[in-house]
């Protein structure tokens, strides 16, 4: 092994978990370098997953004239023309300018960015295979190393994956026509955001799964208010069916044969079955570490691994393998390592933003959790057609809900549909974070006309409706 490149911390992958942990540690003055397989920076947040998809999301909005069409009377719709390209041009230079900016902040914040595939050579030193040209390897070592590999698409063996209307996540970015109707498998939030978004470009999406309910840990009232809005948009859902067959003649539609033997006759196919752990270069034996048996990495609240100096984030851990949490733990880990007491958890409440047509996100406690805590709960709810700015932006769906404390009238968990949800979660995020509630609402100004006195109407609608169990309001006599 030729000399290893001393370093304080090597970080292995750059997806949001690897690269805010390269950034934390840059910022308490340490030698960071790290490791990327792909030539650009960002993983599958910035290049195939989170941000390709809500930029399309976005597109799909604009050129279908979904939005415009909520609005009395004005229909935008471009769909006729529409073409893949049109489709996919904002998303790639969207990705491009993301993925430059990140690298040019960890060249600002001194990382060292080494283009190749990381494993471990031993527990110190991981041993980086460059691409080629012009190839070889470099080794590099750590007096601390951090693994955020990330995920990959599954790929159930059932499918014809090199049949070109048959796609994973990854490869939809690349497809060559737009469908005219397609299957996707698997209702998780990658299945449910990309079913949503075909559909409003008018593909006729099929959403099969072998589950029984649409993304089960949401609140029950916003499960069933997106299965209905999804159902409203066209989308038809195939409950407790799994794909027995898929047929893929060189020519003519692809026909799915379901579980239940119905038959699905489709122009493409898109499989959002999970993801699996990239672990398959990564040697952990080397190092002195196993994978769980569903191929995780094992990690305590600090994020270390059972060899002390090695650390893990993001994906490859596992739940809740978001952007978000992923960026979340590199920045615990990195404190950890190196004794700052700047961040020593992940945030007690973590979000879900889920952008779907219409979008979700969430917050703390759904009213059944609240309620098998222990909690005498109240619920305040507010429709974004009640509030000014809801109808001037047409969303005549969407809704807050807010889960109390009947107690104290403390928050224990907000939830939203509806246009900006994910923007509009933060509001009572911040309160949940400070213990705040009913109170911390009432006594907020918030602008007019905004989405966030939502807030407003929905703390008034719990108090009202804990008064009336309480037996303190009269219900209004009409003569
Ligand atoms: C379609 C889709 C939509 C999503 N939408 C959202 C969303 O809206 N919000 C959200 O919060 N999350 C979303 N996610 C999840 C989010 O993208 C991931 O949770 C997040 O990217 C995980 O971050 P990470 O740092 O763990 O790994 P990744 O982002 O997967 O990055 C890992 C990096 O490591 C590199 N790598 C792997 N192995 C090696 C190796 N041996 N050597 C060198 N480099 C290596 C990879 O090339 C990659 O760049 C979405 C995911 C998908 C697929
Ligand atoms: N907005 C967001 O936060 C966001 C968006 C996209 C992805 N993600 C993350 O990406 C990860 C992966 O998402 P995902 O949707 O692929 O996985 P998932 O595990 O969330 O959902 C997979 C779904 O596919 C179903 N399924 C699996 N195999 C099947 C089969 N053979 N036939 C029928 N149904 C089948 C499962 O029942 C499940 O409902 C998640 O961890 C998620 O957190 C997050």
């Amino acid at each position: 092994m030729p000399d290893a490149l001393p370093f304080d911390l090597v970080v292995i992958g750059a997806g949001p978990g690897g690269v805010a942990a390269a950034e934390t540690a840059a910022l308490l003055g340490r030698k960071v370098a790290i490791v990327e397989a792909t030539p650009l920076v960002g993983g599958a947040a910035v290049n195939t997953g989170t941000i390709p998809s809500k930029t399309l999301r976005e597109t799909a909005l604009a050129l279908s004239g979904v939005r415009s069409r909520a609005l009395h009377g004005v229909d935008l719709s471009l769909r006729r023309g529409l073409t893949v390209n049109d489709l996919l041009r904002h998303e790639r230079a969207v990705k491009a300018t993301e993925a430059t900016q990140m690298r040019a902040r960890l060249d600002a914040y001194g990382v060292t960015v080494v283009h190749g595939t990381g494993g471990f050579h031993d527990a110190h030193t991981v041993r980086v295979v460059r691409p080629t040209p012009p190839g070889g390897e470099v080794y590099l070592r750590g007096e601390k190393v951090l693994v955020a590999t990330g995920s990959t698409p599954a790929r159930p063996t059932l499918f014809p994956f090199q049949s070109n209307r048959v796609h994973d996540s990854d490869e939809l970015l690349y497809i060559s026509a737009l469908p005219r109707s397609l299957a996707v498998i698997g209702a998780g939030v990658i299945g449910s955001e990309y079913a949503c978004m075909f559909a409003a470009l008018g593909t006729r999406v099929h959403l099969v799964d072998g589950r029984d309910k649409l993304l089960p840990f949401l609140d029950p009232d916003l499960s069933a208010a997106l299965q209905g809005a999804m159902t409203a948009g066209g989308i038809r859902f195939w409950w407790n069916e799994k794909v027995a067959k898929c047929d893929t003649p060189r020519i003519g539609e692809t026909t799915l044969t379901l579980t239940s033997g119905a038959e699905l006759q489709v122009d493409q196919v898109l499989v959002c079955a999970g993801r699996s752990a990239r672990t398959v270069e990564l040697n952990p034996a080397a190092a002195g570490f196993e994978l769980t048996p569903k191929g995780l990495i094992a990690v305590d609240e600090h994020f270390r691994t059972t060899v002390p100096h090695v650390y893990a984030v993001g994906d490859v851990i596992g739940f809740p393998a978001l952007a978000s949490t992923s960026a979340e733990q590199g920045r615990v880990a990195a404190c950890h390592m190196f004794g700052s007491d700047e961040k020593d958890a992940v945030a007690k409440f973590l979000p879900a933003g889920i952008y779907t047509i219409p979008e979700v996100s969430a917050a703390g406690l759904t009213e059944p959790e609240a309620l098998a805590a222990g909690h005498a709960v109240v619920v305040g709810r507010a429709d974004y057609a009640q509030n000014p700015r809801g109808k001037i932006i047409g969303d005549k769906s969407g809704f807050l809900k807010l889960v109390f404390d009947a107690a104290d009238m403390k928050l224990l968990g907000v939830h939203v549909i509806g246009e900006q949800a994910s923007e509009l979660v933060h509001i009572g995020l911040l309160a949940l974070m400070a213990g705040g509630g009913a109170k911390l609402f009432l006594d907020t100004c918030f602008n007019y006309p905004t989405l966030g006195d939502l807030y407003k109407l929905a703390t008034h609608d719990a108090l009202i409706r804990r008064a009336r169990h309480a037996g303190r309001i009269p219900r209004a006599v009409v003569s």
